[in-house]
């Protein structure tokens, strides 16, 4: 039986084109964004890759990128289940600042520590740490579940509630999962075992 789980992170955002903290909010696919969910459509294609389910978060950007893949597999109206436990970490009271324009007000090394570290949440948003906590027992609850049954299984959502499960998966520590950044629009793809421990995995960006 095939236990097949890909996950994908969204195109680029208008937010990441203006280098935007996006967290929560809701913006849309640049032109590159739609070109890459294409092409990552076009690469889960060229791998013969199919799918029996989608998971995707509630917003629009991961959901654009989901429905342009399903496109170009020819899987369009695939059953697709929507929850915000997959959204971006939320970055609370930066939300919508300039990332360069935070360092210049808070400092390198916080605006750092706000990304990249794994348990300081950014004022009034989530850490990774916190992240980590929705996506984790949503994935054992509703996706883990269906994969083990054999149900072949895409999930496209963020940098960061990705992040919080390739660390699960690939068994990372706080550290290492830090230093991997996701591109967007670049498949990621696992096969499991009958225990939901991973067996292989082919990183389509690398
Ligand atoms: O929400 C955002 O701004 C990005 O999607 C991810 O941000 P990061 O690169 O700071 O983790």
């Amino acid at each position: 039986m095939e236990r097949l789980l890909v996950l994908v992170r969204h195109g680029q955002s208008e937010w990441n084109l203006k280098n935007l903290f996006t967290g929560w909010k809701d913006p849309g696919l640049t032109e590159k964004g739609v070109s890459e969910a294409i092409e990552a459509g076009q690469q889960l294609k060229d791998l013969k890759l199919e799918f029996d389910i989608a998971f995707t978060s509630n917003l629009s950007r991961a959901q654009k990128t989901l429905d342009l893949i399903l496109a170009e597999l020819g899987q369009t109206g695939l059953t697709t289940i929507r929850d915000q436990a997959l959204n971006e970490r939320d970055y609370g009271d930066i939300t919508g600042m300039n990332k360069d324009e935070a360092r210049e007000k808070f400092g390198e090394e916080q605006v750092h520590i706000w990304r990249r570290s794994f348990d300081v949440p950014p004022p009034g948003g989530e850490s990774l740490k916190m992240t980590a906590e929705r996506v984790l027992p949503y994935y054992h609850a509703e996706i883990l579940p269906r994969v083990l049954q054999g149900n072949r299984t895409i999930i496209a959502a963020h940098g960061n509630s990705l992040r919080a499960l390739i660390m699960e998966l690939e068994n990372l520590s706080s550290e290492e999962i830090l230093k991997r950044e996701l591109g967007t629009g670049a498949p990621i793809i696992y096969r499991l075992d009958e225990e939901g421990n991973v067996q292989s995995v082919q990183d389509l960006a690398a």
